[in-house]
């Protein structure tokens, strides 16, 4: 029964596997023979009909039968066959979908909205992956090495407008051309042309400053300018007042007629669609129909191809609706309800346009020949314009797709070049922003902390007064001059100490009344920590001094300062300890001065010599001001280069130049070289601002400073373009961004040091990363000289080259892989 229902409608026969025709009635073999016999059948009589025989024989064949003849392949500049992709298994955007075009043709390709026409284009023009069955553009398949698609010998206008608001016409066209290899000549010629043709504003606008139609005006002009072999549009006319359209369809014509080009375009105006040599019909994802418009026109008994639609969906909605239930007929995929087909209908009812309305003012006179008419046309037109003649482009034809990689790299370098200078604010903050981060750092970071607050409680002060008597002030005086005069005072020497601590330009000590006071001001975040002088503190250091092994307990223990800290600021107690030790020191040598003991008995056992590197006043600021540098110089290329990639995805631009061939390797190197110039403009900047401010000197070779810089820079870029690729969106580039900087930091060592990290898996992870080994690299090329092949400069370089090429690799693959 259901053999039946598909007998009477050969249409809906197209649209079903073998597989489904056998599962029609399983247990009967005759049946499926029967099948098979009808669909040949079919040939045979859409080869006896008048009206677009010639391709009907091809375009109605069984796909198995198509694909093993190859004079017939050879006719074909597209061949489709049992195509399946789906996103969701249980939901196929295109199901099995059978599709020829002939070369020297124009396909119009219709459809209701999602119906899966754009899905099919990419995968046609190699931006997307599919999951069964063929794809053939001329003979080959699109994106294999030895497919000249995607590349020159492909027009394609996608649905968006794909075009960078910040160039203007000239520049888009002109980026086109040289990615097509045109002369450059040509595309001077081509750009008069289309501006002429397709009424585009003068070359100098900005594409932001022009309408919605104008931009998928010039969007058009793009897939125009190189006169390509196969043309894919999709959607080219929407939006197009009716007599642009008309000139639109009539320039198609010429190219089919003249170049022997090939035209696939969709549309929404159904009626215009009437002007190609053939029509498809896609209904969720499967080609209903494919023949000439006046055959279908015949066929179905109609005057207009909305009524051919129609009637086509209608039947199609009728076979599935009786799929799913009565017949048991295993509807391919798709889900087919009555209420669909109210839309549908509503959909394809005749739109009141011009078009439309000289289409309906003709539907009773048969003969009507759109073609002729636009032979007239153009034969008219053509004789006042000058710029470009068809006839003898054909060896101009052949001059493109020359393009060589280096012209491709150099169109879209000179793209974001253009783009980026376009971007004034964007550019300098690009620029300038690592500098004035850098500066910003360094100066607030590593320095050695200033009066930092220490309390002091003298128990040997008299009565409750925390500071020490007037006379002891200027006995301090004295007590300097006494190193001169060798006068010893041996009086009141926390008082002394005190003075001493407060030349330390780190702490300033404060006199406390009473421990409870000071643990107060600790508590309240007043003080960083106090020290205690005990009772008769001058006693017992005067009598330790002489008593020496000798001395008794009490002696030892009244001789103490004791320390009580706020440690939950480690770093701050640190140095507040470290600075209350450098006072002590200096009091001792004083007091060991001015009572003519040897200094060096009260000194502590250890010397510091000239350092190797560096001299002994180094701070940790000088420790961290590479390190700030290389981060900086490594995070900012990564975020600019996803932000860049993402916006040129969002744009489509990047998928339409990718089609026009430009490959992803050489997205790769245009970014690298943007970036590049970029980051050797930053470091001049950093160098210019940080440098010269904070008097550092690069004492080894600069040509290596600046290599290492770039190899950097470079880095970052590559890991920017992996997150552009990863990331959907600018949210999560951000986000990355706001985690990378503080982790590089503390894993480069920068904020503690890497001894101090446990080996697994931390030290590992923390040498593994970019920047750790490079930290010191570039260190021990600023502050000592060293070479490239020192073992602490080249293990750093290595580390980065190693994670540079893995972006590029992993970029690689995860754009091939996102391509689905
Ligand atoms: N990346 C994607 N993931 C999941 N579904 C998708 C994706 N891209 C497209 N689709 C779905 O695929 C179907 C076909 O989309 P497509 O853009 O090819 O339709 P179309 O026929 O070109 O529609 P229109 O005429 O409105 O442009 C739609 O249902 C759409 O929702």
């Amino acid at each position: 029964m259901a053999t039946d229902l598909l007998k009477s409608d050969p249409i809906l026969l197209r649209c079903i596997t073998k597989n489904e025709v056998n599962l029609l009635s399983p247990t009967n073999q005759s049946s499926v023979l029967e099948s098979n016999r009808f669909m040949q059948n079919n040939n045979v009589l859409s080869e006896t009909d008048k009206d677009g025989i010639s391709f009907r024989k091809d375009i109605i064949s069984p796909p198995s039968e198509q694909s093993n003849d190859s004079a017939a392949a050879e006719t074909l500049a597209v061949s489709v066959r049992n195509l399946y992709l789906a996103y969701e298994k249980s939901h196929p955007i295109i199901s099995n979908l059978n599709m020829s075009v002939r070369k020297g043709t124009v396909y119009g390709l219709l459809g209701s909205s999602g119906c899966g026409k754009t899905t099919l284009l990419n995968c046609m023009v190699g931006l997307k992956k599919w999951d069964l069955g063929e794809i053939l553009v001329f003979n080959k398949r699109p994106g294999a090495t030895s497919s000249e698609i995607p590349g020159a010998k492909l027009g394609y206008m996608p649905q968006d407008i794909a075009l960078y608001d910040q160039l203007s016409v000239k520049e888009m066209l002109q980026y086109y051309g040289q990615l097509y290899g045109m002369p450059e000549k040509e595309v001077g010629e081509q750009i008069t042309f289309l501006i002429e043709f397709l009424k585009l504003p003068s070359k100098s606008n900005l594409i932001k400053e022009l309408s919605g139609g104008q931009k998928r005006r010039v969007s058009l002009a793009l897939a125009l300018v190189h006169s390509p072999e196969l043309l894919i549009l999709d959607e080219p006319t929407v939006g197009l007042d009716p007599l642009l359209r008309e000139s639109i369809w009539e320039y198609l014509f010429k190219m089919v007629e003249i170049r022997k080009s090939t035209v696939i375009i969709t549309t929404h105006y159904i009626e215009e669609a009437r002007f190609s040599n053939v029509i498809g019909v896609m209904r969720k994802g499967c080609l209903l129909v494919e023949n000439s418009p006046d055959f279908l026109l015949k066929q179905f008994d109609c005057n207009l191809l909305e009524q051919v639609i129609l009637k086509l969906c209608q039947k199609a909605t009728s076979v599935a609706v009786g799929n799913d239930g009565k017949n048991g007929i295993p509807h391919s995929g798709y889900n087919t309800s009555s209420t669909s087909t109210i839309n549908y209908s509503k959909e394809l009812m005749p739109r009141d346009d011009p078009i439309n309305r000289k289409a309906k003012s003709s539907r009773s006179k048969t003969s009507y020949n759109v073609r002729e008419k636009f032979q007239e046309n153009w034969e008219l037109r053509s004789r006042r314009r000058t710029s470009i003649s068809m006839e003898d482009s054909d060896e101009k034809r052949k001059a493109i797709r020359s393009s060589t990689m280096f012209q491709r790299i150099q169109a879209l370098s000179t793209v974001m070049w253009l783009l980026l200078f376009r971007h004034p604010i964007f550019t300098s903050m690009t620029l300038f922003l690592p500098a004035i981060q850098i500066l910003l750092t360094v100066s607030v970071l590593g320095k050695d902390p200033n009066g930092m607050k220490i309390g002091v409680v003298n128990q040997e002060l008299p009565g409750q007064s925390p500071n020490c008597p007037y006379q002891l002030m200027e006995k301090k005086t004295e007590f300097l001059k006494g190193i001169q005069n060798k006068s010893c005072d041996m009086t009141q020497l926390g008082c002394h100490f005190m003075k001493e601590l407060n030349l330390v330009e780190s702490i300033e000590a404060v006199p406390i009344r009473s421990l409870e006071v000071a643990d107060q001001e600790v508590k309240n975040g007043n003080l960083w920590g106090y020290i205690i002088i005990p009772t008769n503190y001058s006693q017992n250091v005067v009598d330790f001094a002489v008593e020496q092994r000798f001395a008794r307990n009490e002696t030892l223990i009244g001789s103490r300062i004791s320390f009580k800290m706020d440690m939950s600021n480690y770093l701050g107690a640190a140095i507040a300890i470290r600075s209350t030790f450098e006072a002590y020191a200096s009091f001792m040598k004083t007091l060991a001065i001015s009572c003519g003991f040897d200094p060096n008995e009260f000194q502590l056992p250890f010397l510091f010599r000239e350092p190797v590197y560096g001299n002994n006043d180094a701070s940790y600021h000088d420790f961290v001001t590479p390190v700030i540098f290389i981060t900086v110089i490594f995070e900012m290329p990564m975020l600019v280069t996803s932000i860049l990639f993402i916006n040129d995805r969002k744009l489509g631009t990047l998928d339409r130049a990718r089609v026009a061939g430009l490959r992803f390797k050489e997205v790769m190197a245009s970014y690298m070289v943007t970036q590049g110039s970029i980051i050797i403009g930053q470091t001049i900047v950093c160098y210019a601002m940080v440098w010269t401010i904070y008097e550092f000197n690069v004492m080894g070779s600069m040509s290596l400073f600046f290599a290492v810089v770039l190899l950097c820079g470079v880095c970052g870029a590559s890991l920017g373009l992996l997150c552009g690729i990863f990331f959907r969106d600018e949210v999560g580039v951000l986000m990355f961004g706001a985690f990378l900087a503080p982790t590089l930091l503390c894993y480069e060592g920068a904020l503690w040091p890497l001894e101090a990290i446990p080996w697994i898996p931390w030290r590992a992870i923390s040498y593994a990363s970019p920047t750790t080994l490079l930290c010191a690299s570039f260190r021990s090329i600023v502050s000592r000289g060293l070479g490239l092949t020192h073992s602490l400069v080249w293990p750093g370089i290595a580390v980065m080259s190693a994670h540079t090429v893995l972006y590029w690799v992993l970029s690689t693959l995860l754009f091939i892989g996102k391509s689905k």
